[in-house]
Order: C-alpha cells, then sequence, then structure tokens
C-alpha cells in the first residue's frame, strides 16, 4: 500500500515535470477591418516564425462570402456559425501544440470573447496562450488599399460597416499598418517577446 503510495506520487511528479518542459504552442489573432493588412502581415509572420498561417475568410459559409461579394455586412447570425468553426479550428491547434498565426477580422469584444476566452478549456479566465493583435488604420489609409487590391471577393463598399461595427480593443497590442510590412511585423514580434 505504502509503496503503491509512493510510486503513484512519483508517477504525478514526472507528469508535472514533463508537462513543465513540453513548450506549449501559441496562436496569434490578427484582427482588424478588412483591408487592414490581416493576411499580408500574417503571412509573413507565419514565415518568419516558421509557423503554419490560417485565414478565417476561408472559414466563411459560400453564402456568406456572395453576401460580402454583393456589399451586403454580415449579421450577427451569419457570423456565429463562423464564429464556432473558429472557436474549433483554435481548440484543435492548441489540444495539437501547433504554433498558428491567425486572420481574422474579429471586430466586436463578444466575437474576442468567444475565440479568446472560451477556446482553450485547460485555462481558467484568459488564454495565456492566445494572443490578440490589433492592426490600427484609419479609414482613408485602408480604403486606398482596397481601392489597389484585386482578386479578393470583400466589396470595398463594406468599410463603412466594418468601421461601424469595429469595437476598438482595449489593453491590447495594437500596431501602425502604416508603416511597410517588414516593419510591422517586427514591430509585433518586439511587442509579444517572441
Ligand atoms: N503595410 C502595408 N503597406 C502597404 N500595403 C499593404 C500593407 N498591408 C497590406 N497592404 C495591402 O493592402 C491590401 C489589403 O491587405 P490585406 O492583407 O488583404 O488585408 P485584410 O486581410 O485585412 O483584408 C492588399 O492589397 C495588401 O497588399
Ligand atoms: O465579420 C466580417 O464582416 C468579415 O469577417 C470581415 O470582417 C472580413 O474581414 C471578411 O472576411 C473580408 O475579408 P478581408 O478581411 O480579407 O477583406
Amino acid at each position: 500500500m505504502e509503496r503503491s503510495l509512493k510510486f503513484s506520487r512519483h508517477f504525478n511528479n514526472l507528469t508535472f515535470l514533463k508537462k513543465k518542459m513540453i513548450k506549449q504552442s501559441m496562436i496569434i489573432i490578427l484582427m482588424g477591418v478588412s483591408g487592414s493588412g490581416k493576411s499580408t502581415i500574417g503571412k509573413l509572420l507565419a514565415d518568419s516564425l516558421q509557423w503554419e498561417f490560417s485565414d478565417a475568410d476561408a472559414f466563411h459559409s459560400p453564402e456568406n462570402v456572395e453576401k460580402m461579394r454583393r456589399g451586403i455586412p454580415l449579421s450577427e447570425a451569419d457570423r456565429m456559425p463562423w464564429l464556432q468553426d473558429l472557436q474549433t479550428a483554435i481548440r484543435h491547434w492548441l489540444q495539437n501544440n501547433k504554433n498558428v498565426v491567425l486572420a481574422c477580422s474579429a471586430l466586436k469584444d463578444s466575437y474576442r470573447q468567444f475565440l479568446l476566452l472560451d477556446s482553450d478549456r485547460s485555462a481558467n479566465a484568459k488564454s495565456d496562450r492566445i494572443k490578440l493583435v490589433y492592426l490600427k488604420g484609419s479609414y482613408e489609409l485602408i480604403q486606398r488599399r482596397l481601392q489597389e487590391r484585386s482578386n479578393h471577393y470583400m466589396s470595398e463598399k463594406l468599410l463603412n460597416s466594418q468601421f461601424d461595427t469595429l469595437e476598438e480593443p482595449l489593453n491590447t497590442i495594437s500596431i501602425d499598418i502604416a508603416q511597410p510590412p517588414q516593419v510591422i511585423v517586427q514591430n509585433i514580434k518586439t511587442a509579444l517577446r517572441i
């Protein structure tokens, strides 16, 4: 009895040490309105870290994509299944210890709460494995960039509604997007200390 108790304590200590030694993966969510540079910066950042890159655009249903193509803003109900799928993906990455940069508009506080606070089941409160980075820029700058962007379904007419829906995050790393892409990537890495 005494022996088996000792063994089980020893085993628990080993499991604890093993957990501490395995470096836990991280998810960086790059958020901001359409045209703020989430995909461009996200790919560069993921490349420079040798992490996976994922674009939340790819999680939208064909119906959502068609709506945005026609210049109709998504409703709360349109976004719910999309956010649900993104939450499932984040859980999967965390469980499989994958480092991922995710480009995702995450315009409202409630969406961020859903993705950041409710995705990491092992976290008691806020997950420290999911980092949020806000790509911040003026309407005029982003409008100019959207006018120059081609091969994208998103109608530039939606920029007004994107800004109307946007709730700027507080107490979050906020990066000025007026800089060249490589400078932005370096600023994000510096801010996150990675
Ligand atoms: N820092 C930057 N400087 C100049 N152009 C940029 C910068 N970031 C993005 N762009 C350009 O702006 C447009 C929108 O960027 P994109 O990455 O598609 O934004 P989002 O994914 O947020 O919609 C693209 O044509 C992209 O090449
Ligand atoms: O919630 C939304 O209204 C959309 O998610 C939107 O914010 C997102 O930005 C689009 O997917 C367009 O794609 P781009 O951001 O790449 O333009």
